[in-house]
């Protein structure tokens, strides 16, 4: 297999703390056996997420110098506002802190109490914020979705009939927009086709249904629309997200993934009302319409990092990266969620660990025997992140219970994803001796960032 070298060549260091395993032991039990609670300088290869985590460009550090502080009206916005147009297509613009910042004001504009939002597989914050505002959030997406080994290209994919039929049973008047994720987190990093993206327009379209898209990840979607769908291999990454965001009505997006960027965010809508909507509360939550909770350098770095994203050689590296790390560990036998992502390689931990009941939190334990092994921080995607289920109070039990070793983009070189590697296998090769986890501090809300564990 080839794998294509760095599109980039170092300029800065950062140098990584080393650490010992003695040390990790201590670190990780001070940590209550939860990544998130680890210190990053107790962490030498930080895989936790790819939000935020960039590292970015000499021209959007050379962006930073060039912040327009002015409180309204800042050049920077104006720039911003003139690419997202250009590379998204949509009209408006409301820039925020971040996704959440976005998921925040598109929920409180939308969704009224009794409401349902189908989507295609849930998202952590997505989903409390449709709850908060008194939606209920139902999963569309295909069945094969949930089984980790179907190597499929498009798992990301919507059934339509599953839509078809919420809207028969509940009426399109409780269903005030789609939220499509492309590509999808908790799927392993799962594309949508540009076919389904169409179709999903079309059926909303006919009843009256807005598609709003959670475009976190939509650089690494189009990559997937060129290198596995028809008729797109000859067709620009910047052609494919337009043509993409087409056929949605607007979009909330986490600019520390694919807009190359540590902070920032922006909600998109075509629709004025909306968009008024939007501005007058963004003013209560993040701002002036015109920085939504970021400094001007900051939605300067946004616009050129925009610019960048859209850069064949830039994607095409970044998820070769993903691939080179997955088809190491499935070599080693280790099971991975196929195929292999956009942003992260998803180790299945029910597999690695099927003697570790699910509430004896598998993904979680593995999380922590990793980075005991190697300095390796990863992150636990599953029951835990799950959270528990609003009627019954038992914990959701996810299908899917993984650990996500996240890449950073622009930031680790393949020497940095052996070592990776080499920790997985080592635990793999023991794994018949790691026994669970019992949670002994459960947080009510999103309770993965701040949960802790002991060893059984
Ligand atoms: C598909 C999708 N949509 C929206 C957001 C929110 O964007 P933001 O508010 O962070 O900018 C995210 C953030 N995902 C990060 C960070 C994270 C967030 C919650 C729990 C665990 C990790 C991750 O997957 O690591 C996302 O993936």
């Amino acid at each position: 297999k080839h794998y294509v070298a760095e599109p980039y060549k170092i300029k800065v260091i950062e140098p990584i703390s080393v650490t010992t395993k003695a040390e990790r032991e201590r670190f990780i039990a001070e940590a209550g056996y939860n990544t998130f609670l680890l210190r990053s300088n107790q962490c030498m290869i930080d895989l936790l997420t790819d939000s935020g985590t960039t590292a970015m460009s000499d021209n959007q550090w050379a962006g930073m110098m060039l912040g327009d502080e002015a409180y309204a009206g800042s050049r920077n916005f104006l720039h911003l506002q003139e690419v997202v147009r250009e590379y998204y297509g949509f009209r408006h613009i409301v820039p925020t802190h971040q996704g959440r910042g976005a998921e925040n004001l598109l929920s409180m504009i939308m969704i009224k109490p009794g409401d349902c939002v189908p989507g295609n597989m849930y998202f952590t914050t997505t989903r409390a914020h449709q709850e908060r505002n008194g939606a209920t959030f139902v999963d569309i997406i295909v069945d094969e979705a949930h089984d980790s080994q179907l190597d499929l290209p498009f798992k990301g994919n919507v059934d339509l009939s599953k839509l078809e039929r919420l809207i028969a049973e509940v009426g399109a008047e409780r269903i005030p927009y789609l939220c499509l994720a492309v590509t999808v987190n908790l799927a392993g990093g799962q594309p949508v086709s540009m076919a389904n993206m169409r179709a999903v327009h079309k059926l909303c379209a006919a009843h009256g249904i807005k598609v709003m898209y959670d475009a976190t990840r939509c650089i690494e979607n189009a990559y997937f629309i060129k290198t596995r769908e028809e008729g797109y291999a000859d067709v620009t990454i910047a052609a494919i997200l337009k043509e993409m965001m087409s056929y949605a009505d607007g979009c909330t997006m986490s600019g520390k993934k694919d807009c190359l960027v540590n902070i920032g965010g922006f909600l998109c809508m075509n629709d004025e009302e909306l968009y008024q909507k939007a501005s007058e509360l963004v003013v209560l939550f993040e701002g002036m319409p015109s920085y939504g909770g970021m400094a001007g350098r900051d939605m300067e770095a946004m616009a050129r990092g925009i610019v960048e994203s859209v850069d064949y050689n830039y994607i095409h590296h970044r998820v070769a990266q993903c691939r080179y790390l997955a088809d190491k560990l499935d070599e080693a036998g280790i099971p991975v969620v196929k195929p292999t992502g956009g942003h992260a390689v998803f180790i299945d931990a029910r597999a690695f660990l099927p003697h570790v009941a699910q509430d004896r939190f598998p993904a979680q334990t593995l999380a922590a025997e990793l980075y005991v092994e190697s300095g390796v921080r990863a992150m636990e995607r599953g029951i835990v992140s799950a959270g528990r289920n609003r009627e019954t109070g038992d914990h959701h039990r996810p299908k899917l219970e993984l650990v996500r070793l996240t890449l950073p983009r622009r930031v680790y070189t393949y020497a940095h994803l052996d070592t990776v590697a080499e920790a997985c296998i080592a635990v793999y090769k023991r794994r018949g001796r790691i026994a669970g986890l019992e949670m002994i501090h459960e947080p009510k809300v999103l309770r993965f960032f701040t949960a802790r564990f002991q060893p059984l």
